[in-house]
């Protein structure tokens, strides 16, 4: 089994209804996700993340563009060549979706009883998935006698069960706590390293995105604004949304003796600029602020600071405050220095 490429472009998809008469889903996206890439699509409610993951499998359509799977056209395919197309392409759900009349087995069965599997051939593949999702002492349960970390383990297993080239996953961990999503994404990898199957999945967390995916794209009032490799994401975001969504990923925070008085705009007389710096690995910051200092005397408060990782890179968070009347010159040194940063705000 290997991972097919999902392809957007130019997509746009319209509904009827709203104060014009026509709602904007979405607009020009244009996205490529390669064979087993792991791509997150983060966006607030609204953003239209769902309906863009809809159309890799033709419950929806796209109003314009083309999106296809492996080089097939989804949004034109029909009756036998459309359930081809869906049997390449496994979907998990936030609230797992199972039904509470079968069992464990029973469940993940279903895909293969609709596609006409020999009744063999059904029991020894779930069989195979139930191991491969850890969920043999459970075979024989039924949904309400599990965690929610086994229902969606259940649902992983009956979205695999067709060998299907690509998994969309639908925010399959917003409803699971911390430890239960870290045990959930890590089979998500396994299942990823192992079968090279392509993954799509959105989500609202930036922490998702870190903890698996190789590849993100932010997605923001219908329109992808910023996209490509994880790493680079984090560490040199360019739109303001993918700014104030890794706010809350970072682990760091102003104290609040700053936050409480950080304003937007730099008011009169003497204040200080309050930066964000991101740099790649982890060493690379204190030279150059010490060097900044010698050579431009410009003095720098760190105010809070981390070393966050993707994957096996490291990457570093700074939060530092300078004279706000040489901002600019220190923004201009850190930039050319390969650091990233980002104005907060300005305090007295
Ligand atoms: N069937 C529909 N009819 C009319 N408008 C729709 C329909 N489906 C989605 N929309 C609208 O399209 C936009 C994008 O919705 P979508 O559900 O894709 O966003 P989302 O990012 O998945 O949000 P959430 O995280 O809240 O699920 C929204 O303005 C929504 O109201």
């Amino acid at each position: 089994m290997t991972g097919a490429t999902i392809s957007f472009e130019n997509v746009g998809k319209f509904f009827a209804g709203g104060a014009k008469g026509r709602v904007t889903a979405l607009q020009d996206v244009s996205l490529t996700v390669t064979p087993g890439e792991i791509c997150g699509i983060i966006g607030r409610s609204g953003a239209g993340k769902s309906t863009l993951l809809r159309m890799v499998n033709g419950l929806e359509r796209p109003s314009e563009g083309t999106v296809s799977v492996g080089g097939k056209d989804v949004g034109r395919a029909q009756g036998a060549a459309l359930r081809a197309i869906r049997r390449d392409v496994g979907m998990i759900f936030q609230h797992f979706n199972l039904l509470a009349s079968r069992t464990v087995h029973g469940n993940i069965a279903m895909p293969l009883e609709i596609a006409g599997v020999p009744a063999a051939e059904i029991r020894s593949r779930v069989g195979d998935l139930i191991a491969r999702v850890g969920l043999e002492a459970q075979a024989d349960r039924y949904p309400a006698e599990l965690s929610g970390g086994q229902k969606q383990r259940v649902g992983i297993a009956r979205a695999l069960a067709t060998r299907p080239k690509v998994l969309l996953s639908d925010e399959a961990t917003s409803a699971l706590d911390p430890e239960t999503t870290q045990t959930v994404l890590a089979l998500l990898r396994d299942i990823n390293r192992d079968l090279g199957l392509t993954i799509l999945l959105i989500t609202h967390e930036m922490a998702v995105v870190r903890d698996i995916a190789s590849h993100v794209a932010v997605i923001d009032q219908g329109r992808i604004v910023e996209a490509g490799p994880t790493y680079d994401v984090f560490v040199a975001p360019r739109h303001p949304t993918t700014r104030s969504f890794l706010s809350g990923v970072t682990g760091i925070t102003l104290p609040r003796f700053v936050s409480g008085r950080l304003v937007e705009t730099r008011p009169g007389g003497a204040a200080e600029e309050v930066l964000r710096v991101t740099f790649a690995g982890a060493h690379a910051t204190d030279p150059m602020l010490a060097r900044m200092t010698a050579e431009r005397g410009i003095s720098v408060n760190i105010l809070a600071g981390a070393i966050e990782e993707i994957g096996p890179h490291p990457f570093g968070n700074l939060l530092i405050s300078v004279d706000a009347a040489r901002g600019a010159e220190a923004r201009d040194y850190l930039n050319r220095h390969g650091l990233s940063t980002e104005v907060l705000g300005y305090v007295r």
